[in-house]
């Protein structure tokens, strides 16, 4: 997309330019001397005449604006400080619950400190990870949640039982967010032993489902304020 260029009056020329925060999009803005004429009511202006404002601004022997080829790329980030307001579905595995439940405190807690309120949060419990998609899809397609955070647990058996488990739960939770529209977002340990689960359930390697209540967060605000 094209630098955001307005004409206000007196042939002052500002561009938008956008600088990435990790939790937010912040833009700034820079005022540019204008030399030519700025059409009256001008906003939007066209393409071509913004190439020619900022060809007139910055006139380069080959005939190439290269400030206009930096300046032309806007970055979208969803943002945390918007997550106040929007509602979340949590659908939790029981399978593993001494590792699901302290991943779903953190996700609640991680709500909570963005100011998600509890009557924006509802949490769905299924059997076990494998469970998780079809809930997950109709929770997705309720029109009632912004996005949708999926906690499960699965640990390594003897048998091949825990790859039909893996697989079904992640590409069920993929498909549940694409056909439904809203984020659904993957939070299902996928462990060799119980201590790698606990060492990701609040232990040594974090709060797995800390993490994705921010993506969330993120997901949900991208949608609402930025993909309408
Ligand atoms: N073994 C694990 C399961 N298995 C249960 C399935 O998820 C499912 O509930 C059952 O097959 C009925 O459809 N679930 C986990 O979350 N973690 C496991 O380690
Ligand atoms: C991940 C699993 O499904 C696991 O609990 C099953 O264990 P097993 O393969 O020993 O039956």
């Amino acid at each position: 997309m094209a630098a955001s260029f307005t004409a206000p009056a007196q042939g002052l020329v500002h561009c938008r330019n956008p600088t990435l925060g990790f939790s937010d999009s912040i833009f700034n803005r820079t005022q540019l001397q204008f030399q030519g004429p700025v059409p009256a009511k001008s906003h939007p202006l066209s393409f071509s005449y913004q190439l020619k404002l900022a060809n007139d601004v910055f006139p380069r022997k080959d005939h190439r604006c290269s400030f206009v080829q930096t300046a032309a790329v806007r970055h979208i980030v969803g943002s945390l400080a918007k997550a106040g307001g929007l509602r979340f579905a949590v659908v939790v595995g029981r399978f593993n619950e001494i590792v699901t439940r302290p991943m779903l405190e953190g996700a609640l807690s991680t709500f909570k400190s963005y100011s998600v309120q509890d009557e924006d949060i509802d949490v769905v419990w299924v059997p076990g990870s494998f469970d998780i998609p079809v809930v997950a899809e109709r929770l997705g397609r309720s029109g009632k949640y912004h996005a949708v955070l999926c906690i499960g647990a699965v640990i390594r058996g003897d048998t091949s039982h825990y790859d039909a488990v893996v697989s079904s739960s992640a590409s069920g939770v993929l498909s549940a967010g694409l056909k439904s529209g809203i984020p659904c977002v993957f939070s299902v340990l996928t462990c060799d032993n119980l201590d790698q689960a606990f060492n990701r359930a609040g232990g040594k390697h974090g709060n797995k489902g800390s993490e994705g209540a921010l993506t969330a967060m993120e997901l949900a605000s991208l949608f609402e304020y930025n993909l309408k």
